[in-house]
């Protein structure tokens, strides 16, 4: 990696469906220990835009650098062995595996191999599961079949399956999603302190305003594939134009 290079660099991405332009000339950074949120209203290009970083989808313009390195049309899992981790906003876990197991599978998967619980090698990883589900807040959890977990226990535990790869950038789609009050705010409060300890990159969509104001460290808006701002916080819950195509406020002033 190159010293000082942000980990994610994402330069003039446009990418079109039919006469739909998704994603429109746009361009941002995430450096490493950065929370940095994506936000939009509906059909702004914010999963498109993902998509492109991890490589599901090509752009018809533009590059995408991972610590200076351009991974721009590189297949998915190319992509995920190189450091790009992903969360879905609807966790994929195998119900009938413990919670142990399944970060046991994603540890076999990210070395290549896969995951037999019916082998002598069911004992493999299973150390550095208990460890990653201990940084998630689920070692009480590590021998209950997934389909028993709570809800926000499940996403806990996609959180530990991610990490489980290593990723110097992690995207997650709206990570809590379906929790409420104070388990989102746990939820949210746990990927800031990961960041933190790791050193992660994190891009993380979200349509919770009290979670992306009150966590992101930076925040980068598209409306109709453009991106309007990119700024911390304050800079971009005061942005005239952020409040009027996506906040609902008020605007206090036109842009040119
Ligand atoms: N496969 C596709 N074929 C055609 N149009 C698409 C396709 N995927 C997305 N679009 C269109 O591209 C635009 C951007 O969509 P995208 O899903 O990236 O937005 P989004 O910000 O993630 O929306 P949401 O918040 O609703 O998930 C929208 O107008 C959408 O209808």
């Amino acid at each position: 990696m190159n010293a000082g290079a942000p980990v994610l660099e994402v330069r003039d991405l446009t990418k079109s469906y039919g006469g739909v332009r998704a994603v429109d000339g746009v361009s941002f950074d995430v450096a490493a220990g950065e929370l940095l949120a994506l936000i939009g209203p509906n059909g702004a290009g914010k999963s498109t835009c993902f998509n492109i970083v991890n490589g599901q989808l090509r752009p018809d313009a533009g590059a995408v650098r991972l610590g200076g390195r351009v991974i721009t049309g590189l297949p998915p899992r190319r992509i995920a062995a190189l450091g790009v981790g992903r969360t879905f906003q609807v966790a994929a876990v195998f119900g009938s595996m413990t919670a142990a197991q399944n970060v046991q599978t994603a540890l076999a998967a990210a070395r290549g191999g896969t995951f037999d619980l019916w082998r002598p090698a069911r004992r493999l990883g299973r150390e550095q599961a208990l460890d990653l589900l201990a940084q998630t807040g689920m070692a009480a959890q590590a021998d209950r079949p997934a389909s028993t977990l709570a809800y926000g226990d499940v996403k806990r535990l996609e959180l530990a399956m991610a990490l489980a790869g290593e990723p110097r950038l992690l995207l997650m789609d709206e990570p809590t999603a379906g929790m409420a009050g104070t388990e989102r705010r746990e939820m949210i409060a746990l990927v800031q302190a990961l960041t933190r300890a790791r050193g992660l990159a994190v891009l993380f969509t979200e349509h919770s305003m009290d979670v992306v104001f009150g966590h992101a460290d930076r925040v980068i808006v598209l409306a109709r594939g453009r991106l309007i701002a990119n700024g911390g916080v304050d800079e971009v819950r005061r942005d005239p134009l952020v409040r009027e195509v996506y906040l609902g406020g008020a605007p206090t002033e036109a842009r040119p």
